[in-house]
Parts: structure tokens; sequence; C-alpha cells
């Protein structure tokens, strides 16, 4: 089975086990192949068709998901490039197995709700969880204790405050992400760019803290902290205790096409 999942920055691709895992393992999907490219870049229909080579065997199902619906339609419109079944898109939230408890199911986010949907899956009984996936946007949901979506926060990512830094000043350049990259920066800058990565970052992570520190104080019990998303790698280590799963609504996609 292939799960894609478009951003608004990456498409995210994965090639996973068909009924891989059932869901009651409390385990998520293992993927066997991966991969994330620019939305605005060439879809890798060659790669994705070695995939199928790869596996030896066919391609039984794919599933899409996603909050671009332009890149989505891009990837539809290459579809036959593949030789795979047509894809199930994934986009009405009430075909998922999750409780939503929010004002307007339909105008939320699905990556939001895959993400939530596959945390479900390793959350320990009884317990809450916070999910942050640092992406375009940077999200922060709730699960409650009984494995319902309740919402959460949306706060743009780094690339996003990296770029508008840049667009709406006349002197400060873009830090690329690739700047952002190894040992968290030091807080004092002394210069332009390392004052920018140091807001950057700390800025990122301190919102992320905060948003986190206020969630916890609505919920009856700890929460476990889940992390993804494309800087995800960046965010986890800073939080004690998180668990990181980098391609977490991948994962959401998959449980949702083996059930
Ligand atoms: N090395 C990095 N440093 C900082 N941010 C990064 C880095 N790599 C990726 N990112 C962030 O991850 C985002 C892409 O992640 P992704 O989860 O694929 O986003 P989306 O789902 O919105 O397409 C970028 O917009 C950027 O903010
Ligand atoms: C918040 C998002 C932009 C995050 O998207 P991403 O950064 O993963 O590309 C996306 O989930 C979205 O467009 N949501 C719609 C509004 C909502 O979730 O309430
Ligand atoms: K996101």
């Amino acid at each position: 089975m292939v799960a894609i999942d478009v951003g608004n920055s990456r498409i995210k691709l994965g090639l996973f086990e068909k009924n891989g895992r059932a869901r009651s393992e409390r385990r998520l999907p293992e993927y066997l192949r991966s991969m994330a490219v620019e939305v605005d870049a060439a879809v890798p229909w060659h790669e994705l068709a070695r995939w199928t080579k790869k596996i030896d065997g066919e391609v039984v199902a794919v599933i899409l998901g996603g909050v671009n619906p332009r890149g989505r339609d891009k990837v539809l419109d290459g579809w036959p490039a593949t030789g795979w079944p047509n894809p199930q898109v994934i986009d009405n939230p009430f075909v998922l197995p999750i409780e939503l408890l929010v004002d307007s199911p339909r105008t939320v986010g699905v990556d939001r709700l895959l993400n939530a949907v596959a945390a479900n899956v390793i959350r320990p009984p009884e317990s809450p969880m916070i999910i942050v996936d640092s992406g375009t946007a940077t999200t922060v949901d709730v699960i409650s204790t009984t494995g319902a979506f309740e919402g959460g926060a949306i706060l743009p990512g780094f690339q996003l405050c990296s770029q508008a830094l840049h667009q709406y000043t006349a002197l400060l350049p873009r830090i690329s992400n690739d700047e952002i990259v190894g040992e968290p920066p030091a807080a004092l800058g002394k210069n332009t760019r390392d004052a920018l990565r140091s807001g950057l970052f700390w800025g990122q992570l301190g919102a992320i803290r905060e948003l986190i520190r206020h969630l916890r104080e609505t919920l009856p019990a700890e929460a476990t902290i889940v992390v993804t998303g494309g800087a995800g790698r960046l965010i986890a280590p800073q939080l004690p205790g998180a668990l990181h799963h980098p391609y977490l609504a991948l994962q959401g996609l998959v449980i949702v096409g083996n059930d």
C-alpha cells in the first residue's frame, strides 16, 4: 500500500505493507520506503514506479490525503504514470475513525486529523496526547483521554517565519532551512544571520512550549507529547519525553486504508 500526504511545502510518500500491523497491537504501521519532495518540484514518478519492483509485487491500494488541493491535483493529473490503482482520496473527516470535538470538522486540516488517528494507536490508555506538527504551519493539537480530536493551535512554521521576515523588511536576509539544522543556535546572536537563527529557533520552540504548557492545564491527566512534520527532528530533542514520528499523517492514512 502506498500513502501520499500533500502538504503546503512538500509531498510525503510512503510504501507500507498492506495490513502490516493490527491496530490493537498499539504499534504504528511501519514504512518500507518513504520520501518527501518539494510541492513545486516534479513528482518523482520513476522512483515511485521502482517501489513496485522493490516490493516484488503489486501495489494494492493508494490513499491520498492533504491540505493542499492544487498540489493534490498535480499528483492526480500525473497519476497514470504510476501504473497503480486509482487512489482513494481522503478528504471527508467523517470517514475517519476518530471522534471530532470541534466547531466545524470539515474545516479542520485533514493532516491534523490523520496525525490524531495515528497518535491514537500509540496513546497510552486513559492518557491524553498533544501532537506538535512542524510543517509550513506548526500545529499543536490535543487528543482527549477518550481519543477524541479536541482542536488546538496554528502558528507559522520555521520557513514561513523566515520568508516573512525577509519579504516584509528591507534589510533581513532569508535564512534557509539548512541554516537551522544541527546544534541549537546561541540565543545571543552577534550578527544579523545569527540573530535571525536564534529568533527563528528559540521563538518557534518557545511558542510550542508555551502552548503545551497552557494546553496541559486544560487536561485531566499527564499528556504524552508526539512530534511530527518536516522540522520535527529539530523540535523533538528539545521536548523531554516527546515521541518523534516524522511521517505520522502517512501512518494515519495507512490505518484508514487498512480499516
Ligand atoms: N532543516 C530545517 N530547518 C528548519 N525547518 C525545516 C527544516 N526542514 C524542514 N523544515 C520545515 O518543515 C517544513 C516542511 O515540512 P512538512 O511537514 O513537509 O510541511 P508541509 O506538510 O506543510 O508540506 C518547511 O516549511 C520548514 O518550515
Ligand atoms: C494548518 C495547516 C495549514 C497545516 O498544514 P501544513 O503545514 O501541514 O501544510 C492545515 O492543516 C490547514 O490548512 N488547516 C485548515 C484549517 C484548520 O485546520 O482548522
Ligand atoms: K503542519
